[in-house]
């Protein structure tokens, strides 16, 4: 019987460099011999990436956050049983750029709504689904907001204040601490590859 993947998120604030990290871990994980799928949050299906073009647009009309909320929730739903849980199935290892703990963190810390009502619907949404692993890339708010600037056009997300992005990435380290097992703190302010350096040593702790 084939054994069950790993599924492992990658998380942290705009521009910490989940993107790049999660490509860079994927061939690292694919030279190992491993079964490697990567995928991200908001999306990860037509339908989902549908659902995350509505949330990014920047728009004159003002979203609540509780539209926000059901709309992560319902492109999570369509992800999850669309490609993750199948591909965990047969073995593949997911990789996903972001996931729950991101809700918690812009829609719970960054956006006000309690931590309870998330945890209500990810109880709803998942059952009993959660990463196997979490990598919190953290880094300095302003040296992320660099990064991410030097991409171009801001997402709605991205026109965000800095007294917000401070508060996710607070959240972030909170739940970092809380569970160190699950979470695996990475300091993204190093050179991209020492940060690579990094993350791979966490992930070979994890091959079978
Ligand atoms: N450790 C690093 N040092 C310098 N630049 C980086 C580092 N990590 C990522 N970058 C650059 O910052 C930008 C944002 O990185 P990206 O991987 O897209 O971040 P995220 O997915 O977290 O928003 C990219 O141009 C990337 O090349
Ligand atoms: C998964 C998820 C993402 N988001 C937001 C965070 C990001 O600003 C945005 C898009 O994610 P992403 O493309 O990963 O952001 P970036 O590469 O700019 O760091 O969606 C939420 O607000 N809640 C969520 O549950």
């Amino acid at each position: 019987m084939t054994s069950r993947g790993q599924f492992i998120t990658f998380e942290g604030g705009e521009g910490v460099g989940k993107s790049t990290q999660i490509t860079r871990a994927a061939d690292r994980l694919k030279a190992r011999g491993l079964d490697v799928m990567v995928t991200r949050e908001p999306g990860g299906t037509p339908m989902a990436e549908a659902i995350r073009e509505l949330l990014l647009a920047p728009r004159d009309e003002a979203v609540h956050e509780m539209t926000e909320l059901l709309l992560v929730f319902a492109a999570r739903a369509q992800h999850l049983h669309g490609r993750i849980l199948p591909a965990l199935a047969q073995g593949t290892w997911v990789l996903c750029d972001r996931f729950t703990d991101a809700t918690f963190a812009y829609q719970g810390a960054g956006r006000g709504l309690s931590q309870q009502r998330i945890a209500a619907l990810e109880q709803l949404v998942q059952e009993d689904v959660r990463p196997d692993h979490v990598i919190v890339l953290d880094a300095p708010v302003a040296t992320g907001m660099a990064r991410a600037a030097r991409r171009g056009e801001l997402d709605r997300f991205e026109q965000e204040t800095v007294a917000f992005f401070e508060r996710i990435r607070q959240c972030y380290l909170e739940r970092a601490r809380a569970l160190p097992a699950r979470y695996h703190l990475v300091d993204a302010g190093q050179a991209l590859d020492d940060v690579s350096e990094d993350v791979y040593r966490i992930l070979s702790q994890l091959l079978p």
